[in-house]
């Protein structure tokens, strides 16, 4: 019999978190929380929630309110949001926590580990979810679903039970309806989300263009392959070994989105937001001095998208 969770927090209630925060609610609203401060639970009181056209009322509970450990946190800001989040999530964090980061990237589960331990958390990433945020309104059609799995006993040999803290998690998600998906390989697939942030997220970035740019032209597209090859390269060193075929296993997931559908990284700078560039091409550059890797298509990529956070909005 595994140990249930029962009590969920969340931080970080965006088009990632308000998109699984409703699901959690709608399967039972007293086992989530969402941890904010005052400031946030003044703005999300006084406009609520949408998820989908429906209002939501979550439980806000401010850091400094004292208040039972959780037996799960998801933590989904982004990259800039993270520092004080990890702060300010301390007093949900009881000796069997679980967190789980929904954040793009390779580096959120370390940065989190190196403060609460390696041990309680999961590696995760979202796949295949086109949420879009509005101030406080979140629209999805597909909440795609959440990839996780134990980095420390990845990759899982065949017929292996899960890791308790997988399967806790597995049952969690089952309940509340939450696809997900439990990979082999859990940082074979952290590296292969990875190469399709750097690919597609920076160059629709730094391009202006939805999906329907890189389904159609091939200058576009070939721009995006340039930038995911450095991570191709990157990932031998690393014990990962991407290769050609997960490029076009891609390929087949973009021709399928909406051709009017936005990467996130879109999405910020149109709206002036801050991107996660550092925690992709910023990655990327570094792994590249690290291991003698030549990553010029990145390290342009870096200083374009840079240039946009300062000029555009
Ligand atoms: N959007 C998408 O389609 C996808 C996004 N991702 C990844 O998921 C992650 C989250 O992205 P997304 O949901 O789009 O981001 P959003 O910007 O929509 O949401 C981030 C939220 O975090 C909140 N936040 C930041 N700091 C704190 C804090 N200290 N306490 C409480 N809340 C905080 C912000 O609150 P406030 O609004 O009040 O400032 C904001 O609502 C990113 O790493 C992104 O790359 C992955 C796949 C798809
Ligand atoms: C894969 C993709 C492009 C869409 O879910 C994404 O992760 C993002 O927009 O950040």
């Amino acid at each position: 019999m595994i140990n249930q969770i029962q009590r969920v927090s969340v931080i970080g209630l965006g088009a990632i978190g308000a998109a699984y925060a409703s699901r959690l609610y709608d399967y039972d609203p007293s086992c989530i929380r969402v941890i904010a401060d005052e400031a946030r639970i003044q703005r999300y009181q006084n406009h609520d929630v949408v998820v989908n056209g429906r209002s939501y009322r979550f439980q806000y509970v401010s850091p400094e309110a004292e208040t039972q450990p959780a037996d799960l946190i998801i933590v989904a800001v982004k990259y800039d949001g993270l520092p004080q989040a990890i702060q300010q999530m301390r007093g949900h964090v009881g000796p069997e926590t679980l967190i789980l980061p929904l954040l793009n990237g390779i580096s959120s589960e370390d940065i989190i580990a190196e403060v609460y331990g390696r041990d309680r958390v999961l590696h995760a990433m979202c796949v295949a979810i086109d949420a879009v945020r509005d101030g406080r309104t979140v629209t999805f059609s597909n909440i795609g679903r959440i990839c996780f799995g134990d980095a420390q006993s990845s990759p899982l040999p065949e017929g292996a039970p899960l890791p308790n803290a997988v399967e806790r998690v597995r049952d969690l998600f089952e309940r509340a309806h939450i696809p997900y998906e439990i990979p082999a390989d859990i940082r074979r697939s952290m590296w292969w989300k990875f190469m399709i942030n750097v690919g597609i997220n920076q160059t629709s970035a730094v391009l202006r263009a939805p999906y329907g740019v890189f389904q159609s032209v091939p200058e576009a597209h070939h721009v995006m392959v340039s930038a995911m090859q450095e991570v191709i390269e990157l990932s031998q060193h690393v014990g990962v070994h991407l290769n050609d075929r997960d490029l076009a296993e891609f390929d087949e997931i973009l021709h399928a989105m909406s051709p009017e559908g936005k990467t996130s990284m879109l999405q910020d700078v149109e709206a002036g937001r801050k991107t996660e560039v550092e925690y992709l091409a910023g990655t990327v550059c570094e792994l590249g001095s690290k291991y003698g890797v030549a990553t010029p298509v990145n390290r342009m990529l870096y200083d374009m998208i840079r240039t946009l956070e300062q000029t555009s909005g």
